[in-house]
């Protein structure tokens, strides 16, 4: 076959072979068409992958060699099939041409022979780079900055040997000629081999045995997962519990599995190393990635990487000084017991076998910038410089990285070097029991602390963020009855840990009502600190720090502050709360507490900038430094800080008057009432600025509103309040009629605090919550708000029948209720006897739209049940199910006579031609219907000449979709003829 041809028809496949493989393989293509002349050094030099990506290269490439014809394209196969392994090139078809490439001729000088034998060359001067320079520099051809440049260790062996090879080149006959005796005598030379042997053999063992370091380091930090009083240390095997874990791409949400972290399943920019893991405060980022340390480390899992290397955002922050790539990896993850040099040269050289972590990228102090180019591993730069180099790849290109972060902290030009989004959800419903029952051996224990659960669905809720249902499992006794009220809200959850710690400490089990008494001051001083942190992204602390702020060692004996755990830190001992979230409620009970250390102004600053934070910022300071600060910052350096956020919903929380007899108690606080009523205000007046900024609607569209995520924190803020008042204050006079809330990191626990502001609304909304986690659990949360709900919009939810049942037993009764759409769900027929008795019953329900489910003839059956007895239906959309054609015989015949539906879809549902003739006689028969969509299905010309009929007699319908159909091209040219409301 024709090689241009070849090309042509697989450039695709070829462009996805080359660019999906490593750097080297493209740089040795490159070397044989330069070695057979097909390219010149010119344009081998401008395919160069250092300043662009493989991919673009790789079209480059493509391009450069169909233009040059036959011989070029015959020449680039037969290379291809040469250098590729052979999972890259099994599906491509690469003939070899080798026999009908140019004749190949004896060289007639050193200079032809070296560029002839390019390929061949590169693979000798392996391991010899070193000696051979040392030579070229000896006789005077090369300078010392000329051996510098090619032995840079950003480059890989075969690249330092490219160099080599282009330098020679450029000096002439003499260089050549030298280095050609040069590598015959190593390759007459035994001993040189074996000394070359033995010194590989050298660098083996140190790379080997910084890797047992590293492995042994990073096991024995990650086995153990340290609880709040360190005496009971949990093996994490035992303790972990599988979050929901997805990878975000534009259609859909798909699950992934722990292992699946670094595949190739949801890449989006295959040039890109980076895979970024977002979740909410206490959603697990951190423990998932101590359990990814651990399987590395134990050999478990991750092994094609010979090295992982974890980073901690909040460590990070630390480094005021500059440093190398080299110092931060030695200083930060190992130290290497010995050949340091050695074992730098393998991480930068084999940057493909080593994968990165960096925790908790919120917490760095830094915003990210891809404006200072850093490329090389000695130089010391600033740590921000470092990182935000590695995570472009302009240090160690082609290393993996994980990156863990809240998604409000992850800027739109860091999306820009992500290779893929993976979200992690928190816990299933089952993932949330499986953690208390690891959590209490005894099982009657756990299954309390399950039942109570269930019977308090806030709590419920809630207790799909693992941090909460981790707070949750350890006040058991405080949940079961012994403690303070029902906790409902996150603040109820986190006094409920503070009343523990605190009993725990003083070692009284009895006196629960006096729990706080006399704490005031213990609270204060851990509060000072932590509010000083909150505000200056500072999450450990030195024992100085502590001291400062007045600190006691009876404070630090009560568990709320533990001993920073890094993999490696040769610096002294830093502390930091327990959890993140524990240092903003403490921040926050300093805010709420303090009459005098944080002013009036100080407090009310706070709240209304929460959303704003400063970054770039140094070291703690106090809070006022950081108030007087706070009003400079300019516009581009300001981003979305959740742990401000979480402090202020955590003052809401605590001033709500159902707390204040709570904090009363800790001694006297003047201002609350005061505080109180700041709040309110300010709350109102961020939800009257959020409703103000909605532009008036289109002309003849309904008003509607994108939430900012802003508006999610707004509304948990009220609900923490627990003010039925206020909720109804902030919403009673909006006109919006529909809510998009689409991507805002909705679960179970943000549903209930939107239920709670809700339906306090005056008119009737469409409530659009498409790709969140919402889940069964969030769909019972919703139920208060449903009667204000015209339409619900719930795709790409991971809902199954259990949370359809729930919401078509509250749907029946919600008088506006007329719209639901649940596409990309878990939903299979057993809900569909849901939905017929929805059709049944609700006679003005308009849209059902049910598409990418896993329903089937069977539950095409109970809808047609439904839709017989329906009067009012005008959409539904069944499009991605599995109905076949007798779920269509099914539907068509309950169709015939309706005189209410006008959109039908049943797009990819494998319906072959009897489904298609029996949706022919409903199409003559009906009335009403306008569109069809019928597109992707197996309907044969037979089927497709019933519908033809059908449409003889039926005028009212406008169009009918059969695109991708089994149709042969000229049956869609003859047909298209036919009947022009036919899309073929
Ligand atoms: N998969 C899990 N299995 C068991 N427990 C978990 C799991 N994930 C989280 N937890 C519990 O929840 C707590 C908080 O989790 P973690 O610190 O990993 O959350 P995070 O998402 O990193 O939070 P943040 O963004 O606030 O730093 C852990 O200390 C642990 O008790």
């Amino acid at each position: 076959m024709c090689a241009q041809h070849l090309i042509r028809s697989q450039r695709v496949p070829l462009i996805k072979a080359l660019s999906e493989g490593s750097v080297d393989s493209f740089e040795s293509v490159l070397d044989h068409l330069l070695a057979w002349q097909i390219v010149c050094g010119e344009e081998y030099e401008s395919l160069s992958t250092t300043t662009r990506s493989l991919c673009a290269s790789s079209r480059d490439l493509l391009d450069l060699v169909e233009s040059k014809g036959e011989p070029a394209c015959r020449s680039l196969l037969t290379a291809l099939g040469q250098v590729l392994p052979c999972t890259q090139r099994r599906e491509l078809l690469l003939e070899n041409f080798k026999d009908l490439l140019p004749e190949e001729y004896v060289p007639s000088s050193a200079t032809e022979t070296v560029q002839r034998q390019r390929p061949q060359m590169v693979r000798m001067l392996h391991g010899h780079i070193a000696a051979i320079l040392q030579m070229l520099l000896e006789c005077g051809t090369f300078t010392h900055f000329e051996t510098e440049e090619v032995q840079l260790p950003i480059y890989t062996s075969s690249q330092q040997a490219r160099r080599l090879l282009n330098l020679v080149k450029g000096k002439g006959e003499e260089a050549a000629q030298l280095l050609l005796k040069k590598i015959q005598e190593i390759q007459a030379s035994p001993s040189a081999e074996e000394a070359h042997g033995n010194a590989e053999e050298e660098k083996y063992a140190a790379c080997l045995n910084f890797q047992r370091k590293l492995r042994s380091t990073l096991a024995a930090q990650c086995r153990f997962f340290s609880t709040y009083d360190r005496s009971d240390n949990v093996c994490l095997e035992n303790i972990y519990t599988d979050g929901i874990l997805e990878v975000r791409n534009e259609l859909q949400n798909s699950p992934l599995g722990l292992l699946d972290l670094l595949s190739k399943k949801g890449t989006v920019n295959a040039d890109a190393d980076l895979v970024l893991l977002v979740g909410e405060a206490g959603s697990g980022k951190s423990t998932l990635l101590q359990r990814v340390h651990l399987l590395w480390a134990s050999g478990s899992a991750f092994q094609d990487w010979a090295l992982m290397l974890p980073f901690s955002c909040r460590q990070l922050n630390l480094l005021e000084r500059k440093l190398s790539l080299r110092s931060l990896i030695f200083e930060q993850c190992c130290w290497p017991d010995g050949n340091q040099e050695e074992v730098f040269q393998f991480i930068v050289s084999h940057p493909e076998r080593t994968i990165l972590t960096f925790d908790g990228f919120d917490e760095f102090k830094f915003h990210f910038a891809d404006d200072e180019r850093h490329c090389s591993p000695l130089e010391p730069a600033k740590i921000q410089t470092i990182v935000f180099n590695l995570l472009q790849g302009n240090l160690m290109k082609s290393a993996q990285k994980i990156v863990s972060s809240r998604p409000q902290a992850v800027s739109p030009s860091l999306r820009r070097y992500v290779r893929k989004e993976v979200c992690l959800r928190g816990f299933s419903p089952e993932g949330v029991e499986v953690f208390i029952r690891k959590q209490h051996c005894d099982d009657r224990v756990a299954a309390d602390v399950i039942e109570s659960l269930k019977s308090n669905p806030p709590l419920y809720g809630l207790c799909h963020v693992p941090v909460f249902c981790w707070i949750v499992s350890k006040c058991h006794k405080e949940l079961l009855g012994h403690g303070h009220g029902t906790p409902s809200t996150v603040t109820d959850v986190y006094l409920m840990i503070l009343q523990h710690f605190l009993r725990h400490a003083a070692q009284k089990d009895t006196e629960i009502d006096s729990w706080l008494q006399g704490c005031l001051g213990s609270v204060l001083r851990l509060g000072k600190i932590a509010l000083d942190g909150v505000l200056a992204s500072c999450y450990a602390f030195s024992w100085l720090d502590l001291q400062q702020s007045g600190v006691t060692e009876d404070d630090m004996s009560m568990g709320f502050l533990v001993q920073s755990k890094v993999p490696y830190s040769p610096t002294a001992c830093r502390f930091e709360f327990l959890h993140i979230t524990l240092q903003c409620f403490f921040a926050a009970l300093c805010l709420v507490a303090d009459d005098e250390g944080v002013a009036q102004s100080m407090f009310v600053t706070f709240f209304r900038t929460s959303s704003r934070k400063k970054k770039h910022s140094g070291s703690c300071g106090s809070c006022l430094d950081l108030f007087f600060q706070s009003s400079a910052h300019t516009e581009q350096q300001e981003e979305e800080s959740t742990s401000q956020q979480i402090t202020a919903s955590f003052v809401a929380g605590l001033l709500s008057q159902r707390h204040t007899a709570t904090l009363q108690e800790m001694g006297k606080m003047a201002q609350l009432g005061w505080k109180c009523g700041q709040v309110k205000k300010l709350l109102l007046k961020g939800m009257q600025k959020h409703f103000r900024s909605i532009p008036p609607p289109v002309p003849g569209e309904k008003k509607s509103m994108h939430a900012m995520p802003e508006f999610v924190w707004l509304v948990k803020c009220i609900y923490e309040m627990q003010d039925s008042d206020l909720a109804r204050d902030a919403v009673c006079s909006v006109e919006v009629e529909h809510f998009k809330l689409i991507y805002c990191g909705i679960g179970p626990a943000e549903c209930t605090a939107l239920a709670f502001v809700l339906k306090h609304l005056k008119n009737p909304i469409g409530l659009q919550l498409d790709f969140n986690s919402v889940g069964d659990v969030g769909v019972e949360q919703l139920l208060p708000c449903l009667d204000i709900c015209k339409a619900i919009y719930l795709r790409n939810n991971g809902i199954s029948d259990k949370g359809v049942c729930i919401l078509i037993n509250k749907g029946l009764q919600c008088q506006s209720m007329q719209k639901i759409a649940l596409f990309n769900n878990n939903l299979t027929d057993e809900c569909t006897v849901h939905f017929a008795e929805l059709l049944k019953k609700k006679q003005n329900f308009l849209s059902l739209r049910l598409g990418n489910n896993y329903i089937t003839e069977k539950g095409a059956v109970h809808l047609a049940e439904g839709l017989r007895h329906s009067t009012s239906l005008q959409y539904l959309g069944l499009w991605g199910n599995k109905v076949g054609d007798q779920g269509a015989e099914e539907l068509a015949r309950a169709l015939q006579d309706s005189s209410s539906l006008v959109w039908l879809s049943l797009v990819d549902n494998d319906i072959g031609s009897m489904g298609a003739q029996a949706l022919a006689v409903m199409i003559e028969k009906n009335k009403s219907l306008e569109e069809i969509w019928l597109t992707n299905n197996k309907i044969t010309r037979e089927g497709v000449q019933a519908i033809l009929s059908a449409l003889e007699k039926n005028k009212k319908i406008k169009s009918v979709w059969l695109r991708g159909n089994k149709l042969t091209p000229e049956e869609v040219v003859e047909i298209g003829h036919l009947e022009e409301r036919l899309t073929l």
